[in-house]
């Protein structure tokens, strides 16, 4: 027979219960605010705000979008619970306003290029997601060879991004996509502003896994000595806008990455395993001089800070079991970063900036 252990926990006071409680119903529920924010993308109501001045009654909402004027006091309560978790702002009973949050959900808002993040809601509160999501207790039983699929590639027999996901659902895998670009696209112009020194002084420099070369005509735009090599899959270099700026070059990552004086790998590493960044890592640091020669990488990724704490930290966290549950890969902490990089032979690295939740880390052979 299993002996009884005491338990190590003193029964909560019925304070602690009745808190805890609301607590337990707060973390079950909070999946709605997500659904509420999907619901308003899809109402289009932070477009119709920013149309409407930038203040909207439920009224001027229910006109603007030509919806039922029944369904009035049912918005009323989706509104309350936007403005509650910081989706929208009401500075006046029942008059709503965006917030910078919001302001990235208007139709075709334009900061430093296309900023429009509706695709990452659309895409993350998707069927597909969700049903990866659902999936991660009957994925943590199994006991597979490696490499170990994801749980979304166990639940939907595809891997995300790959031609098999466009096979499955089209339609899914174009907003996916189209939520990715999204991602991808905001920020180099606050990188430029905030972290000058990156660029200054080189002659070259590769974008590995550049996609279409948004990232890269911004930095050419900056800084025009700069001869840019975008390196992508023939696929996406196929659909890149023609430049005279940038050098495009189809081909994989794996086999040979463009000589430069720096390569950069923005939004790259966090889709791989410690193994295939190390791989790639090692095929980057051939592709670069020495430190002496002005040789360095340019990371641009999540950098997991543990000893924060509050919605900047849960941020990331929800970022690195987005990837264990789409993907192979991870985000990494600043012991997990240096780890991959000394595996791969370099021997420094310095984290220049921490904008947000990202780091930009230079890494020198
Ligand atoms: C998350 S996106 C990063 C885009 C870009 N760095 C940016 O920040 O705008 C990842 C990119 O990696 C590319 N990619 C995936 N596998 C690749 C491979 N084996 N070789 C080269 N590029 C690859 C994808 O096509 C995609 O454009």
């Amino acid at each position: 027979m299993a002996a009884h252990h005491a338990p190590t926990m003193a029964v909560p006071t019925d304070a602690q219960l009745i808190q805890a409680q609301a607590d337990l119903w707060r973390h079950s529920l909070c999946y709605f605010t997500p659904m509420a924010l999907r619901c308003a993308v899809q109402l289009g109501i932070p477009t119709a705000i920013h149309r409407l001045g930038g203040t909207a009654s439920l009224s001027d909402l229910v006109t603007a979008l030509s919806l039922p004027p029944s369904k009035t006091p049912y918005l009323g309560r989706i509104m309350r619970l936007l403005v509650t978790s910081g989706v929208l702002a009401s500075h006046k009973e029942g008059i709503y306003s965006l917030v910078p949050l919001s302001y990235l959900l208007v139709d075709g808002v334009f900061i430093d290029g296309e900023a429009s993040q509706v695709a990452i809601v659309i895409a993350a509160t998707s069927r597909h997601y969700l049903d990866a999501a659902l999936g991660l207790a009957d994925w943590f039983k199994k006991d597979v060879a490696h490499p170990l699929p994801a749980p979304f590639e166990d639940v939907h027999g595809v891997m995300i991004l790959e031609e098999s996901m466009a096979l499955l659902d089209p339609e899914a895998d174009k907003v996916i996509h189209e939520a990715l670009a999204a991602h991808d696209h905001m920020g180099i112009g606050t990188i430029l502003r905030e972290c000058h020194d990156l660029f200054k002084g080189l002659d070259s420099l590769t974008d590995c896994c550049g996609g279409d070369g948004t990232t890269a005509r911004a930095i050419v735009q900056a800084f025009p000595h700069i001869k840019i090599h975008v390196l992508d899959l023939p696929k996406v270099i196929e659909k890149a806008p023609p430049s005279d700026a940038v050098n495009y070059v189809a081909g994989d990552l794996f086999h040979s990455i463009p000589a430069a004086q720096a390569v950069m790998l923005k939004l790259v590493l966090h889709f791989w395993s410690d193994e295939d960044c190390i791989n790639i890592l090692s095929h980057c640091k051939k592709a670069i001089p020495s430190r002496e020669a002005g040789g360095k990488l340019i990371i641009i990724d999540i950098v997991v800070d543990p000893s924060s704490s509050g919605p900047l930290l849960e941020t990331q966290l929800l970022m690195d079991v987005l990837m264990l549950t789409c993907t192979r890969g991870r985000q990494r902490d600043e012991n997990d970063w240096s780890s991959i990089f000394i595996k791969a032979g370099f021997s420094d690295y310095k984290i220049i900036k921490m904008l947000g939740a990202r780091g930009v880390i230079e890494v020198y052979p």
